[in-house]
């Protein structure tokens, strides 16, 4: 089947929470890791794939995705999404100014728009500002975070410093107007030569606007929530037929483990919640550093694995900083990836098929390392994370990828229980 919509995700949980996104609409949607080195083939509707270069180094985030821009192109794509974090996780290099950039060259496009807004998930955009529940970005916990830290809620101002062109807002009181005010916000813009424009949102109705409003752009930038009213749309413009997909769901044994990498609030508190009721150890990369994962593949060894033990590096943001002061930031962080990375391996070999994986840049270093391509999606257990279903080690697991600030306090449980009954 033809794609109408290739998407580049820069981190692979935000890719699920796309994929999650779209397959809400009952149509079949693709999830690939990195750049498949082959052809497409057996392509869906709605392709994405997972990249994990919200960190990389700008020229290496940029050729990454101009080689998954080109084989979307080479699935039949006409129409692209770069989805980011809905809290826009970047620095003031990159990546998300330099990389739309890069796509909008390639489309031979003079405009794109910024909407990372998920109201269900408490992001929403007034007057260009962006807002974590009611806390604005920069006092929100995202000012702590171990790898970006959010220090402004500006978006123009954040995006300014990455891009070479103008940049401009559309804001909340045209977005009411409706997609004919959005479409002619964005001529008006055009005029003066405003390449970059971020367009406020506050509720779902407003994406619905924007998404309307855009919907024949080349590119659009974002969150996975402005992606979410597109299916309905192309189905509307004809450009898509109502298909039913019947899945059939693999049975997953109830062997599995819990990693966590995020340090975020959200995560914090779900760990501490799961400690209460299953098995756990904690991670410090001080030590990984200097004695390595055998202590921790012990424990690993040693625990029933249908008690789903969590293995976790989770920490306050005072001892982030001490590891990171002691390690160096990307140190710090790699070490802990490489951890996780190589227990879940040990936890696929004996027997594991349901990973709980948590955090952005771990997600990316485990499913890495499990050696997955492809992902199936299945049921939500919170907006933004479903349950996946891939091949590792030639055997089906599951596997749900949860960004950091995503989900209840009992996310961890309440997994198990959507996969159970699902
Ligand atoms: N105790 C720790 N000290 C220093 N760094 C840590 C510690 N625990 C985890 N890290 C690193 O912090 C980073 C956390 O990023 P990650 O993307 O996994 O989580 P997140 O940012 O909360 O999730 P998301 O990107 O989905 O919002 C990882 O690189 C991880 O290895
Ligand atoms: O948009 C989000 O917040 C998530 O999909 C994400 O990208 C977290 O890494």
């Amino acid at each position: 089947m033809n794609t109408i919509l290739g998407c580049i995700a820069d981190d692979f949980t935000g890719a699920t929470d796309l994929a999650g996104l779209l397959a809400r609409s009952g149509l079949p949607v693709s999830l690939r890791i990195g750049v498949p080195e082959d052809a497409p083939t057996q392509t869906a509707p709605f392709e994405v794939i997972a990249l994990k270069c919200r960190t990389a180094p700008v020229e290496a985030a940029v050729a990454e995705c101009e080689a998954a821009l080109e084989w979307l192109r080479r699935a039949g794509a006409g129409r692209f999404f770069w989805k980011y974090c809905s809290t826009f996780d970047s620095t003031a290099q990159g990546n998300i100014g330099p990389v739309a950039e890069a796509l909008m060259t390639a489309l031979k496009t003079d405009q794109t728009i910024y909407c990372p807004a998920f109201p269900e998930n408490g992001r929403s955009i007034f007057m260009g500002n962006l807002f974590v529940g009611q806390q604005p970005l920069s006092e929100s916990p995202m000012k702590d975070h171990p790898l970006t830290p959010m220090r402004d809620s500006n978006l123009m101002r954040l995006l300014e410093s990455q891009v070479t062109r103008p940049v401009g807002l559309i804001d909340r009181l045209c977005v009411a107007r409706g997609p004919d005010a959005v479409q002619a916000a964005l001529q008006d813009h055009a005029r003066k030569d405003i390449a970059h424009v971020v367009v406020d949102a506050v509720a779902d109705d407003d994406l619905c606007v924007i998404a309307e409003a855009c919907r024949d752009m080349p590119l659009l930038t974002g969150g996975s929530a402005l992606a979410m009213p597109l299916p309905a749309l192309y189905l509307r413009d004809g450009l898509i037929k109502a298909e039913t997909i019947t899945r059939q769901k693999p049975e997953v044994a109830a062997q599995g483990v819990v990693l966590s990498g995020s340090c975020s609030a959200m995560t914090r508190t779900q760990v501490a919640a799961y400690l209460e009721t299953a098995p756990g150890l904690r991670l410090d990369p001080l030590a990984l550093a200097e004695k390595g994962i055998d202590a921790a593949l012990d424990w690993l060894n040693s625990q029933p694995l249908d008690a789903m033990p969590i293995i976790y590096a989770t920490a306050e943001p005072s001892a982030v900083l001490a590891a990171q002061a002691s390690l160096g930031v990307a140190r710090a962080g790699e070490i802990v990836e490489d951890a996780l990375a190589q227990l879940a391996i040990a936890a696929r070999d004996r027997g594991a098929r349901r990973f709980i994986v948590a955090g952005g840049e771990t997600s990316g270093a485990v499913t890495k390392a499990l050696g997955v391509s492809q992902l199936d999606i299945g049921a939500e257990i919170a907006p933004g994370v479903p349950w996946t279903y891939c091949i590792s080690a030639g055997t089906e697991i599951a596997l749900t990828l949860k960004s950091g600030n995503f989900g209840a306090a009992d996310f961890f449980d309440r997994a198990n229980r959507v996969l159970d009954a699902s």
